[in-house]
C-alpha cells in the first residue's frame, strides 16, 4: 500500500505540475502603479487536480527565501480522487514598505524653517497630497538619501518657507494650475475646455517656467496693464453674426470663441489684468465711464509725477477699439472756455491728465511753484512731425490763451517737414528742433491739444471712420520747486521765493495707432503705406518689452540686445530727452 501510493503520489505530483497553469487562480488583487503591474506583498494560490488515485495526505512545505526576503507556504492535500495544493506568498519587503506607505507618511506632520508645526497633512493621495509629498522629498532628502525623509514619522522638516516651498518650481509640471502669464502682468491665465486637451499639454511647459519667472517679477514691476471693453460699433451691431464674446468679471477677463471650424473652435481664454473696464453697456452697474478710466490709469501717474518720478502711458490695440476715444475722448473747447472745473464727461485721460495737474498746482500754490512744458509730435511712416509749429500772428507769441491767434502749418501728412532724430551720448535720443511750449494753466495747454489734434494724421478706413495714421506722443515735462518761506518782490518786479528742493519729470503720453489687417482697412496705396509701418513699429515695440522683461529676468546679465532702434517709436520711447538742445 505504502509503495503503490508512493508511485501513485509521484504521478500524482506530476500531472498536478502539468496542469497547474491550467487551473491555478490567484487570489491577489493586482495593482498598477507607474503603469507597471506590481503583485501585492501577499500572494494566495490555490491549485487543484482532479483523478488522482491516493490515500489522504496532507504535506506541509515551509520555506523562507533570505535574498529575497518571501515566506512560501506550500500546502498539498492528496486523497483518492484529488490533490489541492494551496500556496501563500508573503514579500517581506513590501510588507514593510506597505508600512511606511502614504497614510503612514500622511501622518507626519509638517513643519516650516523655524520647526513650528503648520498642520498635519491629509491621508490621502489627492493633487495636494502630491505636493505636499514632492515638497518633503525635495527639502527634506539630500540627495545621497533620496527617499530618507520617507521612513521617518513625525520628524518631516521643510528646509523652505511654506510660501517657496508650495512655489510651482518645486511642484511636478502636471499638478500646475493652467497659467500663462505675460511678461510683468500678474497671473494671466489661459483656460481650455476639454476639446483642447494637445494643446493644453503643449503649453503647460512653457507656462511652468513662465510662471515661475513671472511671480518674482510682478513683485518688483513698475507696470500696470489696464484693459478696456468698448460697446460694439454702428457697423458691428448692423450685422447679424457679430456678438459681444467677452465677459469681464472684476479683473479677469474671458473671451469665449465662435463656432469656427479651425483651431479657435471650443477654446475659452481667460486673462488677468490689473484693471478691466468694462465700458460695453452703459446700462450696467459696472459700466466704466472715461472718469473711471482715468481714475484708474492716470491718477496714479500723476501721483508719481508730482514725486519726481517720469511717466508713461501708452494706448495699444487693434484699430477702431478705442484707443483715441480713452486718450483724447472728446474735445470740448466750449464746455471748458465758460470755467467750469469739472470736465466734459466724453472728456478723455489726457485732457483730464492736464486739468489734474493744474487742480493740484492750485490746491498746494503755497508750498509748491511749478514750471510746465509740453510738446506733441506724431510719428508717421516712420517720420517725425512736429504737431504744435505754428506760425505766430504778428504781435501775438501766445497761443496758449488765444490759439485762434496762431495758425498752424502745412498739415497735410506727407508735405510736413520730418524732424530727425538724434542720440546724444549722455541724454539719449532727442528729435531735433522740436518745439516746446511752456504754459501756466489748463486752457492754455487745452488749447494746444487742439492744435495738435487738429494737425494729426488720420483717415477713414475699412475699420474706422477717423483712424489714427501716425503714432502721436504728447509730452509733459514738471518742474517743481518746494517753496520755502514767503514770496517777495524782486527789483524787476517779479516774485522770488526761497525754494529748497525741485522735482523735475517727464510724462509722455502716447495714443499708438492701431494694429491692423491690410486686407480689412482697404486697398488705398497710401493706407497699405500706412498699415505696413504701423504694423512693424508696433512689431518692434512688442520685441522691446519682451527683450526687456527677458533682460531683467536673466540674473546673470541684464545686457541683452534690445533692438530700440529698429523703430522711430521704441527708439524715442527709450531714455527720453526730447527737451534736449531747444
Ligand atoms: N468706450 C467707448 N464708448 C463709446 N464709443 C467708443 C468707445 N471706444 C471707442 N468708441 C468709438 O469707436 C470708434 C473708434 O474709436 P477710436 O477712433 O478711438 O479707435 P482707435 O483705436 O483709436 O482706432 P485707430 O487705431 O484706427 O485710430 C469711435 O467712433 C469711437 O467714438
Amino acid at each position: 500500500m505504502e509503495g503503490s501510493c508512493f508511485i501513485v503520489l509521484v504521478i500524482g505530483f506530476s500531472l498536478s505540475s502539468d496542469i497547474r497553469l491550467a487551473f491555478s487562480q490567484q487570489y491577489s488583487p493586482r495593482q498598477i502603479k507607474g503603469g507597471e503591474i506590481t503583485e501585492p506583498a501577499i500572494s494566495f494560490y490555490y491549485f487543484a487536480l482532479i483523478l488522482t488515485v491516493n490515500v489522504i495526505d496532507i504535506y506541509i512545505f515551509v520555506t523562507f527565501e533570505k535574498t529575497t526576503r518571501e515566506l512560501l507556504l506550500n500546502v498539498k492535500l492528496f486523497n483518492f480522487f484529488f490533490c489541492i495544493e494551496l500556496l501563500l506568498k508573503i514579500d517581506y519587503n513590501k510588507l514593510s514598505m506597505n508600512n511606511k506607505g502614504p497614510s503612514a507618511r500622511a501622518r507626519a506632520e509638517v513643519t516650516n524653517g523655524d520647526s513650528t508645526p503648520i498642520k498635519n497633512t491629509p491621508a490621502r493621495l489627492t493633487p495636494s497630497g502630491l505636493r505636499h509629498r514632492f515638497v518633503h522629498k525635495l527639502d527634506s532628502a539630500p540627495k545621497s538619501q533620496p527617499n530618507k525623509g520617507f521612513h521617518v514619522e513625525n520628524n518631516i522638516t521643510r528646509v523652505t518657507p511654506r510660501s517657496t516651498a508650495f512655489n510651482a518650481c518645486y511642484t511636478p509640471s502636471s499638478l500646475f494650475r493652467n497659467v500663462v502669464s505675460t511678461p510683468l502682468s500678474k497671473g494671466r491665465s489661459y483656460n481650455l475646455t476639454a476639446s483642447a486637451t494637445k494643446t493644453k499639454a503643449k503649453i503647460l511647459e512653457s507656462a511652468s517656467s513662465i510662471q515661475v519667472q513671472d511671480l518674482k517679477d510682478t513683485e518688483i514691476s513698475n507696470l500696470t496693464v489696464a484693459v478696456r471693453v468698448r460697446p460694439l460699433n454702428t457697423q458691428e451691431c448692423s450685422l447679424a453674426k457679430v456678438s459681444n464674446i467677452v465677459r469681464v468679471n472684476v479683473n479677469e477677463l474671458t473671451v469665449f470663441a465662435g463656432m469656427n471650424a479651425d483651431a479657435t473652435a471650443g477654446l475659452t481664454h481667460s486673462f488677468t489684468y490689473d484693471h478691466i473696464f468694462d465700458s460695453t453697456d452703459p446700462d450696467s452697474k459696472n459700466y466704466a465711464n472715461q472718469e473711471e478710466v482715468f481714475r484708474g490709469t492716470a491718477i496714479p501717474l500723476i501721483d508719481r509725477a508730482f514725486q519726481g518720478y517720469n511717466a508713461c502711458l501708452f494706448a495699444y490695440g487693434q484699430t477702431g477699439s478705442g484707443k483715441s476715444h480713452s486718450m483724447m475722448g472728446i474735445e470740448a473747447l466750449d464746455d471748458d472756455a465758460s470755467g467750469s472745473s469739472i470736465p466734459h464727461p466724453e472728456a478723455g485721460i489726457i485732457p483730464r491728465f492736464c486739468r489734474e495737474i493744474f487742480n493740484r498746482l492750485e490746491r498746494n500754490k503755497h508750498s509748491i511753484r511749478a514750471e510746465i512744458e509740453i510738446s506733441y509730435f506724431e510719428i508717421y511712416n516712420e517720420k517725425i512731425h512736429d504737431l504744435l509749429c505754428v506760425t505766430q500772428s504778428e504781435g501775438n507769441n501766445s497761443i496758449g490763451n488765444n490759439h485762434a491767434a496762431s495758425t498752424p502749418i502745412t498739415t497735410i501728412g506727407n508735405s510736413r517737414p520730418a524732424l530727425k532724430v538724434r542720440e546724444h551720448p549722455i541724454w539719449g535720443p532727442y528729435v531735433v528742433d522740436l518745439s516746446i511750449h511752456p504754459v501756466d494753466s489748463y486752457e492754455a495747454m487745452r488749447n494746444w491739444l487742439a492744435v495738435g489734434n487738429s494737425q494729426r494724421a488720420t483717415a477713414a478706413t475699412g475699420m474706422n471712420d477717423k483712424s489714427s495714421r501716425s503714432h502721436s506722443i504728447f509730452n509733459i515735462v514738471l518742474n517743481l520747486m518746494e517753496i520755502d518761506g514767503e514770496s517777495s518782490c524782486n527789483e524787476t518786479g517779479t516774485d522770488s521765493y526761497a525754494t529748497n528742493q525741485t522735482r523735475r519729470s517727464r510724462i509722455s503720453l502716447v495714443d499708438l495707432a492701431g494694429s491692423e489687417r491690410i486686407s480689412t482697412v482697404g486697398s488705398n496705396g497710401d493706407r497699405i503705406r500706412e498699415g505696413v509701418s504701423i504694423n512693424k513699429s508696433l512689431l518692434t515695440l512688442g520685441k522691446v518689452i519682451a527683450a526687456l522683461a527677458d533682460a531683467k529676468k536673466s540674473t546673470t546679465n541684464g545686457s541683452g540686445f534690445v533692438p530700440y532702434r529698429e523703430s522711430v517709436l521704441t527708439w524715442l520711447l527709450r531714455k527720453r530727452s526730447f527737451f534736449l538742445g531747444q
